[in-house]
């Protein structure tokens, strides 16, 4: 049986991404020219797909491709029920980055979720909305919000980019986005809630969850290997 890993082919984890399978004797060279998205490793039957990193999380996530590199953010994200689906079988060391929940500097008596749970609470009453939350990652919005702390009175406002910039822009009251220095948020004027990390996210090995892995020598090389040299 082949397998196959999604790499990513653009953007902050690609070159570190490779350099990992390299290091753990995984030569990978590419199929074609060098604009080819195909590669393969030498020696194994194991194909390279090069795909953007948020389409790898989906293509583990349906079992297109049987391990990808991609941040943790983007399968609990991009992924409903993701534990039912993948599993993280390394943590990388890279593309560390922390989602966050950020409010304006000027709130000043917001220093925690409790607090702004206050807040939502008679943001109705004070404003005649609800509390709106620019970010792009409303799957663990949701989650952390109702679920973690039981705030129910917001609303959801997509943002596809400079999200550190909507409240300024009056399109949303406060934001969940990542941050990796923090120096996009000190320079839009927002503050991290000190109980508002939602995830601690690194590039991670992912292995879609497939029966024919079971006893597949291959699958477990590969995780080996990637382990070894961490
Ligand atoms: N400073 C940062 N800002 C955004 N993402 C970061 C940062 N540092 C690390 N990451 C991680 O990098 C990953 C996204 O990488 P990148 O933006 O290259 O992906 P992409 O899917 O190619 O993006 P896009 O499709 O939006 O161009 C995420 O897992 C994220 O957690
Ligand atoms: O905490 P910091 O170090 O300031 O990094 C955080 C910022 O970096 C990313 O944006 P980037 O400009 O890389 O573009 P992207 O959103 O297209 O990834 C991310 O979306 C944040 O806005």
């Amino acid at each position: 049986m082949t397998i196959t890993i999604g790499l990513p082919s653009k953007g902050r984890m690609k070159e570190d991404s490779s350099a990992i399978f390299e290091r753990a004797g995984l030569k990978i060279t590419a199929v074609g020219n060098d604009r080819s998205y195909r590669g393969r490793v030498e020696g194994e039957d194991i194909e390279i797909a090069f795909l953007s990193a948020s389409e790898i999380s989906r293509e583990i996530g349906n079992g297109t491709v049987d391990f990808g590199v991609t941040g943790e953010d983007l399968i609990r994200e991009g992924l409903a029920d993701a534990d039912a689906k993948v599993e993280i079988a390394a943590r990388l060391g890279f593309g560390h980055a922390d989602v966050v929940v950020a409010v304006p500097q000027i709130w000043l008596d917001v220093d925690s979720m409790a607090d702004l749970g206050d807040v939502a609470a008679d943001f109705r009453a004070r404003h005649g909305r609800r509390l709106a939350i620019a970010t792009k990652y409303w799957r663990m919005t949701q989650q952390f919000f109702s679920r973690q702390h039981g705030i129910q009175l917001y609303r959801i406002v997509e943002s596809l980019g400079a999200t550190e910039g909507a409240p300024a822009a009056g399109q949303a009251d406060i934001i969940v986005d990542i941050t990796s220095t923090g120096s996009t948020l000190t320079a839009n004027h927002l503050k991290v809630l000190n109980d508002g990390v939602i995830l601690r996210s690194e590039a991670c090995l992912v292995r879609a969850r497939k029966v024919e892995h079971q006893g597949n020598p291959l699958v477990a090389k590969i995780i080996g290997a990637v382990r070894e040299i961490l």
